[in-house]
């Protein structure tokens, strides 16, 4: 791990370099693959990164753990508070007021691509990259929302499944309540990643790591990574 965290440290003090950046801007959702990308980019970049917590209708306890993480490893943030433009779109698009307990996808993928829109604020303000906290269990099964939380520079965690995600967080120090709680995109009351996928991120990585997989689990993967495939190309272009 020493030299995994090593390795990924220096490639996105390169990847600033080459790509003419100041430093990287991360959202900080008080989850475990946001807190394990922005201590890699604060360990690259130790005066240059921004966390920013953007609480949408969300438990506050996401906006502590957020906030713990940046108290522990000295990492600048800013709180913007995302309900108040939610609340006026979903109004604005469909007539009727939010209501946080739904699970409507069209509706609730907003919430994702506002923060999107935020994180492009502070990068093109401070000339700094938004870095990505998608990994590789995500990332084979499309498990994200398009031009949301995929709207992003660079993906320091993205060749890593969630496992390694976890021994990463361990030697990085990450605190143990975050390290323990179940993975949540946080877009509902409730939501829990495996439930909504319908496989463990154990079995995900399993299948990633071996290939091996009960005949359940091949489908469940199979099926949500034909799915979700598009979400990894650019947009078509006519062939003429
Ligand atoms: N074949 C195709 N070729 C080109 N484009 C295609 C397409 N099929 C759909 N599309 C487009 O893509 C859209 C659907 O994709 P999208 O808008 O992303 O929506 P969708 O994949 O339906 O929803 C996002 C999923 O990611 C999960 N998520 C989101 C955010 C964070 C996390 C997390 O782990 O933290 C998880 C969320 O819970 C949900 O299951 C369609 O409305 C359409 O515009
Ligand atoms: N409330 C929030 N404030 C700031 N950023 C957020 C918030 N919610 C989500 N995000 C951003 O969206 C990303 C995707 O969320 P996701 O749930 O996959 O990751 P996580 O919360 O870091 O880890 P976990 O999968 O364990 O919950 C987060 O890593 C973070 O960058
Ligand atoms: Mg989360």
């Amino acid at each position: 791990m020493h030299l995994l965290a090593e390795r990924l440290t220096e490639w996105l003090r390169e990847q600033a370099a080459e790509r003419g950046a100041r430093g990287y801007v991360v959202g900080l959702s008080g989850g475990i693959d946001s807190a394990v990308t922005a201590v890699l980019c604060k360990r690259a970049c130790p005066d240059s990164v921004l966390g920013v917590i953007m609480p949408c209708y969300s438990n506050p306890q996401d906006a502590e753990d957020a906030r713990l993480v940046a108290r522990t490893f000295d990492i600048p943030f800013k709180e913007i508070v995302l309900d108040g433009p939610y609340a006026l779109l979903v109004r604005l698009l469909t007539g009727e007021d939010c209501n946080v307990e739904k699970k409507d996808l069209s509706i609730i993928n907003i919430k994702p691509r506002l923060r999107m829109i935020t994180l492009y604020f502070y990068a093109s303000r401070l000339q700094y990259l938004v870095a990505g906290t998608g990994n590789r269990s995500e990332l084979t099964v499309g498990y994200f929302t398009k031009y949301g939380d995929g709207g992003v520079d660079l993906l320091p965690i993205g060749n890593l499944v969630k496992r390694q995600v976890y021994e990463l967080a361990e030697y990085l120090g990450i605190p143990r309540r975050i390290i323990e709680k179940p993975p949540s995109a946080g877009l509902w009351v409730g939501q829990n990643d495996e439930a909504e996928m319908g496989i463990t991120y154990q079995e995900l990585d399993e299948f990633i790591l071996t290939g091996k997989a009960d005949d359940r689990v091949r489908e469940v993967v199979k099926c949500l990574a034909a799915k979700n495939a598009h979400k990894k190309q650019m947009p078509a272009l006519p062939p003429f």
